[in-house]
């Protein structure tokens, strides 16, 4: 039984148009169509803004801006559920990276559940900007994980396309009387961009940073960050008002506001890696991506009995800004 009331019937063998109406009442475009696999929303007041989610991982595999892709998605990325897609915004939850010590969390592969399961199509919930509703609960999430993980949990993705924005919120339920829930949240967020290294990343300096790949912490004093090899940086309790950006040929091309996530990895694979990536595909994709992945992993979020937590990662088009920071 689904614990989550669906905002719209919704049979899913059936294609689904939610149509939106003008103020003369007349029916015009439709703004989100459902299939067995897929959610798509198209802008009503601009068809060449679209974003297409993928119910498997509640991955979000398309954003487009006036017709312009603005997510990176591997030709090899596997969209039939066979394991997480390589690209789009997968989703990390309840355990960001491979954990060693947590007794339970440990079991799970790297990145947890989320982005391996499944999620229910909750329906529309609002018609501009087009809002949608996804959740994730143990009876429905992969069942492999959840027997490694047998803790309750319920989740609820919210995916709103402005004419130019995305919005991903999640909002993260302990439905347990008894229990304790401990996870760690990321939107695991690749963008598309022509060349790596002719942009850099901005509004990281003075912050707090795990290097994966030095296993060391040290302060970035680094202005901007450029990709001239591979980067796995973990940046920690990122002042909230910290708007980071991806610049390149002075213009900024993505911009990535933090709602309640503190932390933000930025991650390059460059060659070695990429080529150890069996689902990257093609093998010179690293030069045309960067993760920029607003999360919360530095430490776990617990929630008591009853208890839930919110969070949202907002991707607009805000024009380059810099910020000055205290050193
Ligand atoms: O290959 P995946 O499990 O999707 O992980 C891809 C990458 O995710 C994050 O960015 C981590 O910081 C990296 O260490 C990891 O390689």
């Amino acid at each position: 039984m689904a614990r989550h009331k669906k905002t719209e019937n919704y049979n899913k063998h059936e294609t689904r148009y939610f149509k939106e109406r003008n103020l003369q009442g007349n029916q015009i475009k439709m703004s989100v169509q459902s299939n067995e696999s897929e959610v798509i929303l198209t802008h009503p007041d601009d068809s060449s803004c679209s974003t297409t989610i993928l119910k498997y991982g509640a991955t979000v595999i398309s954003w487009k801006l006036k017709g312009d892709e603005q997510l990176w998605l591997s030709s090899g990325a596997k969209l039939d559920g066979s394991k997480p897609v390589r690209g789009g915004i997968p989703l990390v939850f309840p355990v960001f990276g491979k954990n060693a010590s947590d007794e339970l969390l440990s079991k799970l592969p790297q990145h947890g559940l989320a982005r391996n399961s499944t999620w229910e199509f909750l329906g529309q919930t609002k018609s501009n900007p087009p809002t949608v509703q996804f959740a994730l609960y143990p009876e429905i999430a992969n069942q492999e994980m959840t027997a490694l993980w047998p803790v309750d949990f319920s989740l609820i993705l919210t995916v709103e396309l402005g004419l130019e924005h995305l919005k991903t919120s999640i909002e993260v339920n302990n439905p347990s009387k008894t229990d304790s829930l401990k996870f760690n949240w990321l939107f695991h967020s690749y963008f598309r961009i022509e060349d790596v290294e002719g942009a850099f990343v901005s509004n990281l300096v003075g912050m707090k940073v795990y290097d994966q790949l030095l296993k060391e912490t040290y302060v970035d004093k680094h202005p901007v960050i450029t990709i001239h090899e591979e980067k796995d940086l973990i940046y920690q309790n990122v002042d909230d008002d910290r708007i980071i950006q991806i610049v390149n040929k002075g213009v900024a091309l993505h911009t990535i506001k933090r709602i309640n996530l503190p932390d933000a990895v930025v991650w390059n694979p460059w060659i070695e890696k990429s080529k150890s990536m069996g689902d990257f595909e093609p093998k010179s994709g690293y030069q045309h991506m960067i993760c920029v992945e607003p999360g919360h992993v530095h430490d776990f979020i617990t929630l008591e009995p009853g208890q839930s937590w919110k969070a949202a990662q907002l991707l607009d088009k805000t024009s380059i800004a810099f910020q000055r920071v205290e050193l």
